[in-house]
């Protein structure tokens, strides 16, 4: 049962916790309310504080502008915001840029005296970073880059803003200089006049058309021919070319790839997250007020929360919900310090940053995705309905499975990193200087249970024994992907077509490594409530439960080499609906804690007073189908209703 410091001031009911859906009420409204929970008068309910969720969010905004909170205006409007790419653009700009040009661009952005966008992908190119075709020629004679798309698919093609709103692009383009080309580079480009709005003499812009959902951001197209632009605006905190063409290196191959390790690293807290929490508060609010069918022939119809299948549906869900929280704040924590010394050309924690930012944003935005259309599908028909807010929190998840790198490409990179590090543990102690593995791998140079030692379903329950055996089924995929890319290559495949045929495996591999550090982030995160024992014994039911619920929905991997028994998978699944009943008391508080108000939801299934058929009604009768004339009554219905009279 969820308490927090005090002891309960309200009734129990039904062996249930008190909470603002499941105790019979007067259908008073509450006052519209942040999600609080609050009871009959002079009856605070304790529960998650909402401050939780918040605790660990690492100190002041970070160099790069982060909020401490996932930035509230996306918690809030769940990406419904305009100018978001304004913000990405500014993300690079402090990334890539010297501190001269932050200082220049830096206050006009602020200051929306420009709109500015970020247009690196192509219609032909938007993973394959090498094979953009925009180039950016220097012309030493004027000191200026000449920016031009030479080909159809070199047009730029998404940029978010791009197509009614950007004065300005950051262009990622191909860099020509001193007769060589040097790769990817960074140069902001003004796209349309100050004064007018009206495009710039080589700029060709517009609107790329209708797309699945962010129907209020303008992604555009942007074809430019032959633009000039002074040398002092290619961003150069990693490279630089002077007045005569010389090219100066100060940074990698991939340093200015840093924007999309940040914004990966951003898009977690700040809108992919908060997306599946809200499904998550609509769905479990839905579920406690839906009654439909009898638990028994004599009961009144019942919550279909209390049906197992509905627990089994939501609660997962929910156990993510918390999972992703904590990690992405252990993820911003080691960011903003990896970012710092990155700043300072210290790439030595870029690796495994970059590893662990595409490795969480892949899983994320997977989990997330497939979790919201778990809630909207756990919702029935009314789910369906545009006013239940859900359809439109699975639209806008489903873009983040593609932008800001497409999953798989990014799966792919943390199997990249997983082969190198298990390599590097593979290396005799006297041949070179064993370099420590990052934290994030570890587990691959220690020692490995061969068997589960679990006798008894409460076994599941043991944090260490549930890391334990995610630790293990990872390291043996990963072992198994190496295993395969080398018989290929000794067998006389060339490294890339050996890479190509065992991409499977590194994804399988890759996955399992992801969904181990969600499991081993969460019991860090719990550690740290030793002094908050109710807190702790109520998360810790989530975390058994997304440890577990891993492990079921994984089994073969688990049974592969007889780590688990079968017997030792159904103890795993009498622990897991155990845990179903358990998180059934708290689910309610356990959402509210999300602490997002009605106009954040948006839902008439998951406002706090529970008036859903009532809203349902209203909203509908608001709807412009039924607030304007039948437009095709006069034309179509009518004539046809008639037509029989002239058959008389
Ligand atoms: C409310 C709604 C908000 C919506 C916001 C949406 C805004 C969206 C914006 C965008 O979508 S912007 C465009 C995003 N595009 C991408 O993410 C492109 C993805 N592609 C890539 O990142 C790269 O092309 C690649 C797939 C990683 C391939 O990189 P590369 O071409 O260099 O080849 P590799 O051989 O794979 O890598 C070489 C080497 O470089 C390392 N590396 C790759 N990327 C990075 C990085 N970002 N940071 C650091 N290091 C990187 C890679 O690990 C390899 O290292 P070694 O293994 O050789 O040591
Ligand atoms: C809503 C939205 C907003 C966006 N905003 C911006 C923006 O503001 N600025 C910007 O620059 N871009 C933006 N983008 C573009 C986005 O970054 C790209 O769409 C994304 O990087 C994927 O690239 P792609 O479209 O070329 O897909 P592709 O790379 O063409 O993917 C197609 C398929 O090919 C597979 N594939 C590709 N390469 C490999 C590989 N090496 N190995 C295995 N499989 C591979 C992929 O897995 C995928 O299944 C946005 C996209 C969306 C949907």
């Amino acid at each position: 049962m969820l308490t927090g410091a005090h002891s309960w001031g309200s009734p129990t009911r039904e062996g249930s916790t008190w909470d603002h859906l499941e105790t019979p009420q007067p259908h008073e409204p509450f006052p519209p309310t942040k999600g609080r929970l609050v009871g009959k008068p002079g009856c605070q309910v304790p529960f998650i504080s909402c401050t939780l969720l918040r605790q660990g969010v690492p100190g002041p905004p970070s160099p790069i502008g982060h909020s401490t909170i996932a930035s509230l205006p996306n918690r809030a409007l769940s990406g419904d915001v305009a100018l978001n790419i304004h913000r990405v653009f500014l993300k690079a700009l402090r990334s890539l840029g010297s501190e001269e040009q932050i200082a220049k661009w830096d206050p006009l952005c602020k200051n929306i005296q420009i709109i500015a966008t970020y247009a690196q992908t192509e219609l032909g190119h938007g993973t394959y970073l090498q094979g953009l075709e925009t180039e950016a020629t220097y012309d030493a004679a004027t000191q200026e880059f000449v920016i031009h798309s030479p080909t159809l698919t070199a047009t730029k093609w998404w940029p978010g803003d791009l197509g009614r709103s950007a004065t300005h692009a950051l262009v990622q383009a191909q860099l020509v200089c001193s007769g060589a080309r040097r790769g990817m580079h960074a140069f902001i480009v003004p796209i349309r006049s100050l004064r007018d709005h009206t495009p710039l003499p080589g700029i060709i812009v517009g609107d790329i058309g209708p797309k699945m959902d962010f129907d209020q951001m303008d992604n555009g197209f942007l074809q430019l021919n032959y633009v000039r632009v002074p040398r002092e605006n290619m961003l150069s905190r990693f490279a630089q070319v002077l007045p005569d063409g010389t090219y100066i290196k100060l940074g990698t191959a991939q340093s200015n790839y840093l924007p999309m390790v940040v914004v990966r690293v951003e898009l977690l807290l700040g809108e992919v997250l908060p997306t599946l929490q809200k499904a998550c508060v609509i769905a479990t609010r839905y579920s406690v007020i839906r009654r439909q069918s009898q638990l028994r022939p004599s009961d009144p119809e019942a919550k279909v929360l209390d049906y197992q299948t509905q627990q089994q549906k939501l609660f997962p869900q929910l156990a993510i919900s918390y999972a992703f929280h904590f990690l992405a704040v252990s993820l911003l924590e080691f960011f903003q310090h990896a970012y710092t010394a990155i700043l300072n050309r210290d790439f030595s924690l870029l690796p495994e940053l970059h590893a662990l930012s595409t490795g969480m944003k892949a899983m994320m935005s997977e989990f997330c995705t497939q979790g919201a259309e778990m809630c909207r599908r756990a919702c029935g028909g009314h789910g369906y309905s545009k006013l239940s807010g859900l359809p439109s929190l699975v639209t806008k998840l489903s873009a983040s499975c593609t932008y800001e790198g497409e999953n798989t490409v990014l799966y792919l990179q943390v199997a990249r990193f997983l082969v190198k590090s298990y390599l590097q543990t593979q290396m005799s102690p006297g041949s070179t200087p064993q370099r420590s593995l990052p934290p994030s791998v570890a587990y691959l140079a220690t020692p490995d249970l061969a068997r589960c030692p679990a006798q008894r379903a409460a076994d599941f329950l043991c944090p260490e024994l549930y890391t334990t055996a995610w630790a293990h089924v990872a390291a043996r995929l990963i072992k198994d992907s190496v295993h395969h890319l080398q018989t290929l290559t000794q067998s006389g495949a060339d490294q890339h077509e050996a890479w190509n045929q065992t991409t499977v495996i590194h994804l399988q591999a890759a996955k399992a490594h992801c969904y181990y550090v969600t499991v081993k982030g969460f019991t860090e995160a719990l550690e740290k409530l030793e002094n908050e024992s109710a807190i702790q014994q109520v998360l810790k039911r989530l975390c058994d439960l997304h440890a577990i619920h891993g492990i079921l929905t994984n089994s073969g991997d688990f049974l592969h080499d007889a780590f688990l028994s079968g017997a030792q998978v159904d103890m795993a699944r009498t622990a897991y609906l155990d845990l179903l009943c358990l998180i059934r008391k708290d689910a309610i508080l356990l959402t509210d804690a999300f602490d997002f108000t009605d106009e954040c939801l948006n839902s008439a299934l998951g406002c706090y007073d529970g008036n859903v058929y009532e809203r349902l009604f209203q909203w509908a009768q608001k709807s412009p189908t039924n607030t304007q004339e039948n437009p095709a009554y006069e034309e179509y219905i009518r004539p046809l209703l008639q037509s029989w009279r002239s058959k008389l």
